[in-house]
């Protein structure tokens, strides 16, 4: 479903990846690993952006949350699916949310613990409230394709693990780059190790050694 074949990733004339070989099926779930700066969002974005070219049903959890502050945890979620109403439907519904909407989004929000969070602004959330309510936005948003880049990263580790397990079960393929490598190891079918611009290994999650992610993260 998305192929990059001996590509470079750059901004402008900064190359950041060189000689990408990459490619995702459906049903994997790929995590991406590397040191901070190695080019994890980098690559995740460029798939982001060619995989939404043919295939529409695709969530995005972005490093940044890209939530709007100064709405609703309701509404930031709602936004997730703006694609499956039409214009008005979605501005009657953000000026006097329907209770059917309040009753679905309720329900997402208690997948990811945020049970009664719906009336908050965004701007009064906790850092980990914030990437929750991110992650309540793609799993409303739903699909089969799902990329995030550090989704759990504000979250405590056991609630890390309890999240990224409810990804893994609500979409077919998953894309992410995560830091924590024992999560990684918990839910890829693949590791892609990222290192000096380059992608160092590709492979099965139990053929990568402790030694091989050991290499990725040394000075
Ligand atoms: N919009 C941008 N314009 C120019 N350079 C950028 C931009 N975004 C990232 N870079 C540079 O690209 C390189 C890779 O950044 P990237 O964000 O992909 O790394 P990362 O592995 O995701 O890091 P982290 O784990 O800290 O998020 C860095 O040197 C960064 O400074």
């Amino acid at each position: 479903m998305l192929q990059f074949s001996g590509e470079a990733l750059a901004y402008g004339d900064h190359t950041v990846l060189s000689g990408v070989d990459f490619n995702l099926r459906p049903g994997e779930r790929v995590v991406l690993l590397g040191r901070s700066g190695a080019g994890k969002s980098t690559l995740l974005n460029a798939s982001y952006r060619r995989l939404a070219e043919t295939h529409p049903d695709i969530a995005l959890v972005p490093q940044e949350h890209g939530l709007v502050p100064q709405l609703s945890v309701f509404h930031n979620v709602y936004m997730g699916r703006l694609d499956a109403h039409g214009a008005l439907y979605n501005l009657a519904n953000l000026v006097w949310p329907f209770p059917a909407q309040r009753r679905t989004v309720a329900s997402v929000l208690e997948t990811v613990g945020l049970a009664g969070f719906d009336r908050k602004a965004v701007e009064s959330l906790s850092g980990g409230q914030k990437q929750r309510t991110a992650l309540a936005r793609a799993i409303h948003r739903g699909g089969r394709v799902l990329i995030g880049d550090e989704p759990v990263s504000a979250v405590d580790e056991r609630h890390a693990a309890a999240l990224v397990d409810e990804l893994a079960t609500r979409f077919e393929t998953v894309l992410l780059a995560l830091h924590d490598v024992g999560l990684a190891r918990r839910v890829a079918t693949r590791l892609v190790g990222i290192r000096a611009g380059r992608i160092v290994f590709d492979l099965p999650s139990a053929e990568v050694s402790d030694g091989d992610i050991h290499d990725l993260y040394r000075a």
